[in-house]
């Protein structure tokens, strides 16, 4: 068996896979995988990414079983829709000894047609999150996930910050700290994986709604109540799912939502802030090379809390103004009327 202290994998060589990478890089040796060959040669050849000076420790790679037979412990960072045939592909490769702790913030739907989701069917047997997904697709048991205020533009910058790394296992969250810590990231653990990963899930839809409220021109007040009350939403559909509240507290939740939903760093964030400017999703979608993961999270999000039978007023309005272009004034005039009754109701 390799010896993960020696070598680490990270699978995706995207904006937070490079950043992952950069913060493994201060105590280990790692491997980044791509699937672009081209990716693979010009990293190795300019030894950067996204303009960033990478750590001699840092090679990228292509072969998955290499990388597999290399190291025992995996990062995949690859986005929400990729990250079923990622597992696929280095399911037949990884062995009961691997540790996958994931960086992917989102949901995979499995089992129904995209038109069937439209038409209403979407049940919580279709809806897996990502550790759900590895244990699935591969025999992995040893799961972990990272999630945090997590930009990774910042985090290339160098810029400190903090991450919680949700696992049941302890000698997994032990070592994703042994492995990531340094003066620059702090990382904390947290039994709840279920919650760390819905609360880095569901903040991307709230903070789609905070771009649009910076978009529409609206202030602090306002973005700071759709915040607090999209924490609420976010608990409560997390319970729906089968969570503790502890992680939409914690580093995972309400320090990843005010991250995201207050940064112009943030996807999700900008996403949202286009919308809100007047233009329609056809073309934000078309001119925005970056992954909005909250779009395809709000979509999940709303078919699965009408089966829960949930009322999520924010996350109503944003189904609504994302996916039927309803009007942006008239859903905040709605949420500002709302009947809303008591001020923390779990
Ligand atoms: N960016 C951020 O600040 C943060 C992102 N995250 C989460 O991390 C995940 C990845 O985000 P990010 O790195 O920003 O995304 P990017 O779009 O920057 O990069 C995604 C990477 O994944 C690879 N990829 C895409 N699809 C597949 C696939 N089907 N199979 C294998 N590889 C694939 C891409 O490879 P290729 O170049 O070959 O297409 C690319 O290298 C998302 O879920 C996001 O929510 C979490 C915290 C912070
Ligand atoms: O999850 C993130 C920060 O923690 C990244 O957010 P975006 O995907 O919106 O850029």
């Amino acid at each position: 068996m390799p010896d993960f202290q020696q070598t680490v994998g990270v699978v995706g060589a995207g904006t937070f896979g490079t950043a992952i990478a950069n913060l493994l890089s201060r105590r280990v040796d790692v491997l980044l995988y791509s699937r672009n060959p081209d990716t693979v040669e010009r990293i190795n050849r300019e030894r950067q990414n996204f303009g960033i000076n990478l750590s001699p420790r840092i090679n990228a790679i292509g072969n998955v079983q290499e990388l597999v037979e290399k190291c025992t412990l995996i990062f995949p960072v690859v986005p929400s829709d990729g990250f079923r045939s990622t597992m696929t592909r280095l399911g037949p490769h990884l062995r009961p000894y691997h540790i996958l702790i994931h960086g992917t913030k989102g949901f995979d739907v499995q089992g129904i047609t995209p038109a069937q989701m439209d038409e209403g069917l979407l049940e919580p047997q279709h809806v897996s999150t990502m550790s759900q997904v590895i244990t699935q697709e591969t025999v992995v048991r040893r799961v972990g996930c990272l999630s945090g205020p997590n930009l990774a533009t910042e985090i290339l910058e160098g810029q400190p910050t903090a991450t919680v790394i949700g696992s049941v296992y302890e000698e997994v969250i032990e070592l994703g700290k042994k492995v990531l810590s340094s003066d620059a990231f702090h990382v904390f653990g947290n039994n709840d994986i279920l919650g760390a990963e819905l609360a880095g899930a569901l903040k991307n839809i709230i903070a789609i709604g905070s771009g649009i409220l910076r978009g529409r021109g609206l202030g602090k007040n306002l973005q700071a109540m759709l915040i607090t009350r999209g924490l609420m939403e976010m608990a409560r559909f997390g319970q729906a799912m089968g969570s503790t509240n502890s992680a939409f507290f914690g580093t995972a939740g309400i320090g990843d939502l005010v991250a995201t939903a207050t940064s112009k760093n943030s996807r999700n964030f900008t996403f949202g802030f286009r919308l809100g400017k007047g233009e329609k999703m056809a073309d934000i979608e078309a001119t925005m090379p970056e992954l909005a993961e909250g779009v395809r999270t709000l979509k999940i999000t709303w078919h699965l809390a009408n089966y829960y039978k949930l009322r999520l007023p924010i996350t109503q309005m944003l189904y609504n103004i994302v996916f039927d272009g309803y009007n942006i004034d008239k859903a905040i005039k709605f949420l500002i009327t709302y009947p809303y009754d008591v001020d923390v109701d779990f």
